[in-house]
């Protein structure tokens, strides 16, 4: 038996689920927001942290580098970064822990707006593709830091001496390096200009917390912002939004399983085009206050476009459709009523899982390795319980959506990918009436 053999879940299929479910903070903002209590030596208080395996790695990074931290309640933390050791930088342990999340990434720009020196292993995440850096590294050395990549010890080294404001007009609005470049930016002497800017509601939310620490920034939402650099920031409460895949990834759970599901405390403000790709997938839903209703459907028919044609779903930059829903789309409408072509443009192997999918009776052509076209069965045929290994976080929850509709068994090998980005997944459909064991 193999390590991922023992992380596995064992999905009975084809129980309708019913009942409510509040989604859990956001994964991506949290590691975002947990790099950035390294900004200041005040305490930070954070609330709604999802208790999963990236944001528990980065916290004990933090811990590892000489951050006070205190669990204050469930999903509460108290930080203290008043002095880091940044000796630690140079051990294996470090190399090891850092390179083992993405999230590890976004210390850099406060450690160099605040100790001028950072250093890092390249990162891990998903494997969905080339995922390059370039944006964080050009960025800072706008700001005025000189980088150097050794490529025998596969270590980015940065020095920062003297960071200052200047107009940067990033190269793609990469989100991380969007976080990256405005978290050296806010203790820099003079202003930044950042154009080209990721707008994320993780990013927005990283400008909130900043600004209510005392940083000067303006244009958050927009790709445009302005960081009038400050000489130091200070102590802030921050509270975590709901994590806008799990509510995309519980819309497609309840369409494809026909249950009746009520996600609770959406913040639906803050869903973008969430909500209205999933519409277009003919998922009927309704906003109860905050809360999303989906209630049981037995056909959902896939729109088409005004002029007649295939519906294609895309990926892009926010305030386009997020990259990390799209498998989720793709599960779901292998059994809606019609044709739909997914397109993934940001990544070149985030839909390879579909071979999974077309295994278990689903009817894809994989077109290449960017678009893959999707003819819904229906419900005429169900999928077939297989096993399978999840390949990414959100290749793994779309696999556990399928499986969840399917006939029979399914086993899920690899479900630490899945335990990387979903807080105890399998406890809390379990509540909703799914039939899923761990073993
Ligand atoms: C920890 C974290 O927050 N991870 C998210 C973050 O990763 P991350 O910040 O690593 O992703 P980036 O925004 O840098 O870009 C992702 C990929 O898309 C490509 N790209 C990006 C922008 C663009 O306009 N065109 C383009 O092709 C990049 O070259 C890169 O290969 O953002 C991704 C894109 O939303 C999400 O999938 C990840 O879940
Ligand atoms: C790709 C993702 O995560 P990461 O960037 O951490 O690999 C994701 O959250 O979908």
């Amino acid at each position: 038996m193999n390590a991922s053999d023992q992380n596995a879940l064992v999905i009975e299929g084809g129980n309708q689920l019913k009942g409510e479910i509040t989604p859990q903070g956001a994964k991506n903002e949290a590691l975002q927001i947990l790099c950035a209590v390294l900004l200041t030596e005040e305490k930070v208080t954070i609330h709604n942290i999802p208790d999963i395996r990236d944001v528990n790695q980065l916290i004990s990074l933090l811990e590892d580098l000489g951050v006070e931290i205190h669990k204050i309640g469930d999903n509460s933390y108290a930080f203290q970064a008043k002095e880091i050791d940044i000796t630690y930088l140079q051990s294996e342990e470090y190399k090891a822990k850092a390179s083992s999340l993405r999230g590890s990434i976004m210390t850099l720009g406060p450690l160099l707006a605040r100790y001028k020196y950072a250093k890092i292993p390249k990162p891990g995440g998903d494997k969905i593709g080339r995922r390059r850096l370039d944006t964080h590294f050009l960025g800072f050395e706008k700001l005025g830091a000189k980088f150097n990549y050794n490529s025998d010890h596969k270590y980015f080294e940065i020095d920062a001496h003297d960071l200052r404001g200047t107009y940067i007009l990033l190269d793609e609005p990469s989100v991380t390096g969007t976080a990256n470049v405005i978290m050296a930016a806010v203790l820099a002497k003079g202003t930044t200009t950042l154009y080209n800017a990721a707008c994320e509601p993780y990013i927005q939310q990283l400008c909130r917390m900043l600004t209510s620490m005392g940083a000067k920034i303006t244009g958050a939402g927009s790709n445009l912002l302005k960081i009038e650099g400050v000489e130091q920031l200070s102590g802030t409460t921050h509270t975590m939004l709901p994590d806008m895949i799990e509510i995309g990834s519980f819309i497609g759970l309840a369409a494809m399983t026909q249950s009746e599901i009520t996600i609770k405390n959406a913040r639906i403000d803050e869903l973008g085009l969430i909500p209205d790709i999933f519409k277009r997938l003919g998922i009927q839903m309704e906003f109860r206050n905050d809360d999303i209703f989906i209630p049981e459907q037995e056909h959902y028919e896939i729109d088409r476009f005004i002029d007649g044609s295939i519906l294609t779903v895309a990926d892009g930059p926010w305030p386009l459709f997020t990259p990390d829903l799209l498998s989720i789309v793709l599960v779901v409408a292998t059994q809606a009523r019609g044709t739909v072509l997914i397109h993934q443009k940001m990544f070149e192997s985030r839909l390879f899982f579909v071979d999974k999918l077309i295994d278990m009776g689903a009817q894809i052509i994989l077109c290449d390795p960017h678009r893959a076209n999707v003819i819904g069965l229906d419900r005429q045929i169900p999928l077939r319980g297989i096993k399978m290994t999840s390949p990414d976080i959100r290749a793994g929850v779309a696999l556990l959506i399928a499986a969840l509709s399917a006939k029979g068994t399914s086993t899920i090998y690899n479900a630490e990918q899945i335990d990387r980005g979903y807080q105890y997944i399998d406890k809390r459909l379990q509540a909703l009436g799914a039939n899923i064991s761990r073993i």
